[in-house]
C-alpha cells in the first residue's frame, strides 16, 4: 500500500498505542522528574542537525512515547511521501502539481532522478545565475538607494523575514522597503520618502492576479509616472510564474518561477531577488546551500536522527494526544522578529486543514496557532500566561550563540534570558500564596543557532518546511494548496462596488448595518 492510500493515521495501530500512552499521563508528563531520573535523557532527546543544534528534553515525552511515534510515521509511510515529493510525483493532488521547492537549493548538475528533473534542475540555475546577475546590477547601480518589493504572503513575508534577518550581511547605503497591504496607507508612507530616480519597484506575485499586490503596483505605478519617471524598464521588475501577466502589466525585466514552488515556498526562488539585492549573491547561494544541507538531512538521516521529523511528530503528539491548541515561538535576536509571522503563513495555511487529500472531513486536530515575538520582548507580554495560565502552550525558543554587534553585555544577558525562561518554565516555583505560585512543568524545544548567517537561516527555515511536511503527511492533509483563502477573495469582490453604491441587497442583518456605517 503506499502512501496516498494509506488508512487514515487515526486507524493505525501506532495511533492507538499513543492514546493509551497519552491516557497513561493522568497529570501530565513530568519532565522535572524525568530529567533528574535519566541522565541520558538530554543525550536521547537532543541532537545535531545542519547549522544548528536541537535540544528536545524539556518536552513531554519519553522513550516509548517517541518509539511508538516512529511506528506512526512508519506505518504512515512518511518516508515514501517524502521521496515522492523528491522525486517530482504530484502530490499537491487538488492542483495536480509537484512540490519541489528542494530543487530550487539543489546544487547545479546534483544527480536527479528523471531526466525531466534534472532540466528542471538546469532551469532553475539559468533563472538563479540571470536574478543573481541583476542583483550584482543593482548592487552596483548608486542611484538606486530604495528597492520596494510589492507583494503578499508569500511574495512578501520570506523575503521580509530573510532580508530582516540577514541585515547585519547588507550593504549600507540602500533601504529595502516591503508594501503589501492593499491599505494605502502602507505605500503612501513608503513613497512619501522616494523619488522615481532612485526607486526600483519589484513586483512580487506567483500569479499576478493578486488584489492587494496588482493594486499596489498600478498606484506605484502611476505615482512613478506622475512624479516624472520615465525609464519603467529601469525602474521596475516582475518576480512571477505568470510571466504574460506581468508582460501585459508593462513590465520587461521578468524573473519567473515554476507552478511547482508553493508561495510560502518560494523565498528560494526568483521571490528572493529582494534578499539577493541586500545580502549579494554570493551570500544568496549560501542561503541555498543552508536550506540544500537540511534537505539531505531530511531526506538520508535515520528517523530517529532525522529533527524536522522529530520535531513534526513531536508537533503531532502535542495537538492529537495532548490537545495542545498553540505553540509559541520565542526567537532570542531581534533581526529574527518577522519569523513568527512567517512560520504562522507556512504552518497554518499548509496545514489549516480539515479534510484529507481526498476530501473527507477529519475526526482529529491538524494545525496548531503560531504565534511569538522575539525574546524578551515576550517576556514582558504574554510570557505571564506561558507560565501561570490555565493552557499549556509548548514554547520553541530560537537562540544564537555569537551576535553581530560588539554592544558588552548585551548578549551575555540575552542569552541568559532565553536560558532562564525554558528553566523558569520547566521548573516553576512552589508557593503557597497561590498568585505567586508556579506550576513549572511547561515544555519547550530548544533550538540553537552558532551564529545567524546566510546559511544557518537557510537551514532554519528548510527545517520548519519539513517538520510542517512530516505533520502533514501523517495528518493525510495535502499540505500544498490553500483553498480557504479564496472565499473571503470572492465577497471582498462583491462587496466593494456595494460600498459606492450603498446596495445591500441579500446581505445578511449584520453585513448589511455594517456597510451602511461604513458609507457614513
Ligand atoms: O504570489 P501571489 O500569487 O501574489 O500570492 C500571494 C499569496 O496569496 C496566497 O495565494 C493566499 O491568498 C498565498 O498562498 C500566496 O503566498
Amino acid at each position: 500500500m503506499g502512501w496516498a492510500d494509506r488508512p487514515r493515521c487515526d486507524q493505525l495501530p501506532a495511533w492507538g498505542q499513543l492514546r493509551a500512552l497519552s491516557q497513561a499521563l493522568t497529570t501530565g508528563y513530568d519532565v522535572r522528574a524525568a530529567l533528574a531520573g535519566d541522565a541520558g535523557r538530554v543525550a536521547r532527546f537532543s541532537q545535531d542537525a545542519p547549522e544548528l543544534f536541537a535540544d528536545l528534553s524539556k518536552n513531554w515525552i519519553d522513550a516509548s512515547i517517541e518509539d511508538t511515534l516512529f511506528d506512526l510515521a512508519e506505518q504512515a509511510g512518511l518516508a515514501a511521501h517524502r521521496d515522492a515529493m523528491f522525486a517530482g510525483e504530484r502530490i499537491n493532488n487538488t492542483e495536480q502539481r509537484a512540490v519541489l521547492h528542494t530543487l530550487l537549493r539543489a546544487p547545479a548538475g546534483a544527480p536527479q532522478a528523471t531526466p525531466a528533473l534534472a532540466e528542471a534542475l538546469a532551469e532553475v540555475h539559468q533563472t538563479l545565475d540571470a536574478m543573481l546577475a541583476y542583483a550584482e546590477q543593482v548592487r552596483a547601480d548608486a542611484r538606486i538607494t530604495d528597492i520596494v518589493n510589492i507583494g503578499i504572503g508569500g511574495s512578501d513575508l520570506g523575503p521580509q523575514m530573510a532580508v530582516r534577518a540577514l541585515d547585519a550581511y547588507a550593504a549600507p547605503g540602500r533601504r529595502l522597503h516591503f508594501v503589501s497591504n492593499v491599505d494605502g496607507h502602507e505605500l503612501d508612507a513608503v513613497l512619501r520618502r522616494l523619488k522615481p530616480e532612485s526607486s526600483l519597484f519589484l513586483v512580487a506575485s506567483k500569479t499576478f492576479t493578486t488584489a492587494e499586490t496588482m493594486a499596489n503596483a498600478r498606484s506605484a505605478l502611476s505615482w512613478f509616472q506622475r512624479e516624472g519617471g520615465t525609464d519603467v524598464a529601469r525602474h521596475f521588475a516582475a518576480l512571477s510564474s505568470n510571466v504574460d501577466g506581468a508582460r501585459a502589466f508593462g513590465i520587461a525585466n521578468i524573473f519567473g518561477f515554476w507552478d511547482w514552488v508553493g508561495g510560502r515556498y518560494s523565498l528560494w526562488s526568483a521571490i528572493g531577488l529582494p534578499i539577493a539585492i541586500a545580502i549579494g549573491a554570493e551570500r544568496f547561494r549560501e542561503l541555498l546551500a543552508g536550506a540544500h544541507a537540511m534537505d539531505t538531512h531530511f531526506r538520508e538521516a535515520p528517523l530517529r536522527s532525522n529533527l524536522p521529523m522529530r520535531l513534526g511528530l513531536l508537533d503531532v503528539w502535542y495537538r492529537n494526544f495532548l490537545q495542545f491548541t498553540s505553540r509559541s515561538i520565542a526567537p532570542y535576536h531581534s533581526a529574527l522578529a518577522r519569523l513568527p509571522a512567517y512560520l504562522q503563513q507556512l504552518e497554518m495555511e499548509s496545514n489549516g486543514k480539515r479534510v484529507d487529500r481526498h476530501g473527507g472531513p477529519l475526526p482529529y486536530g491538524t494545525s496548531p496557532v503560531l504565534w511569538g515575538e522575539p525574546g524578551t520582548n515576550g517576556q514582558h507580554a504574554y510570557f505571564q500566561m506561558l507560565h501561570q495560565g490555565t493552557d499549556v502552550v509548548p514554547v520553541e525558543f530560537v537562540a544564537v550563540r555569537e551576535a553581530a554587534h560588539r554592544l558588552p553585555g548585551h548578549q551575555a544577558a540575552l542569552l541568559a534570558n532565553a536560558l532562564a525562561q525554558a528553566q523558569a518554565l520547566m521548573q516553576g516555583k512552589a508557593d503557597a500564596g497561590g498568585h505567586r505560585d508556579f506550576p513549572g512543568n511547561r515544555p519547550s524545544t530548544f533550538l540553537l543557532l552558532q551564529r545567524l548567517t546566510p546559511r544557518s537561516l537557510g537551514a532554519l527555515v528548510a527545517l520548519q518546511e519539513h517538520r510542517v511536511f512530516t505533520s502533514g503527511s501523517v495528518w493525510g492533509i495535502n499540505s500544498f494548496d490553500q483553498w480557504g483563502v479564496e472565499l473571503g477573495k470572492v465577497l471582498a469582490k462583491d462587496i466593494e462596488p456595494r460600498l459606492a453604491s450603498g446596495d445591500a441587497s441579500g446581505l445578511d442583518a449584520s453585513t448589511a448595518n455594517l456597510l451602511q456605517r461604513l458609507r457614513g
